[in-house]
């Protein structure tokens, strides 16, 4: 939550000419309600039960750039999915990071279930480990979008290089 997965993304996307498809605004379109609205009313089982469905979905689909939201990956089988059937980069950020892009924001319903600095130091915790599995690492931190949506390209750009080589 924060790192910057919809909003770098959706620049990556339009930077390689290629569909950008949300996770989570696609769960929503489904269900007739924002996220915080499906945590609220059917609680958060069926927001990961949903979460499974659609990612599924997606990645039976089209080649496109997909953000995910931050818990889909701890899904065993989401993970194992996109570990056949796609390539993952996790835009990884410090704490403090993650704060700083949260703060103010209120439709993250897991950060309005108390301290939220102290519910995303928890996350980190319990998530980086899995998060670390992914095919690609990519630092993003207190920067502009645009300096992290180059420093995604160069680190693509030279993971096809060496592809090439
Ligand atoms: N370098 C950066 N990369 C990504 N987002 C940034 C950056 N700097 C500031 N932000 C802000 O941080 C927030 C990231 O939110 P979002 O893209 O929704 O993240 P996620 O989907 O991972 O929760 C946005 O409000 C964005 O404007
Ligand atoms: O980390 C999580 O468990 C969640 C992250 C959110 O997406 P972002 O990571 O895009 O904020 C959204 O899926 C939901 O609020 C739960
Ligand atoms: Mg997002």
């Amino acid at each position: 939550m924060g790192a910057g997965k919809s909003c770098i993304g959706r620049n990556l996307a339009q930077h390689f000419d290629v569909p950008f498809i949300d996770a989570d605004r696609e769960i929503e379109e489904a269900a007739g309600c924002c996220v915080a609205d499906i945590f609220e009313i059917y609680g958060e089982a069926a927001f990961r039960d949903g979460e499974r469905r659609v990612i599924k979905r997606i990645l039976e689909g089209e080649p496109c750039i997909l953000a995910t939201g931050g818990g889909a990956f701890m899904n065993r089988e989401t993970r194992k999915l996109i570990g056949k059937t796609g390539t993952s980069l996790w835009l990884k950020a410090d704490l403090e990071v993650l704060i700083k892009r949260t703060t103010g924001r209120k439709h993250r319903p897991l950060l309005n279930q108390g301290n939220p600095a102290k519910i995303l130091r928890k996350l980190v915790e319990e998530r980086y480990p899995v998060y670390a599995e992914a095919d690609i690492t990519v630092e993003t931190r207190d920067e502009t979008q645009d300096t992290t949506v180059a420093r995604v390209i160069a680190t693509l750009d030279e993971l096809s290089r060496t592809y090439d080589d």
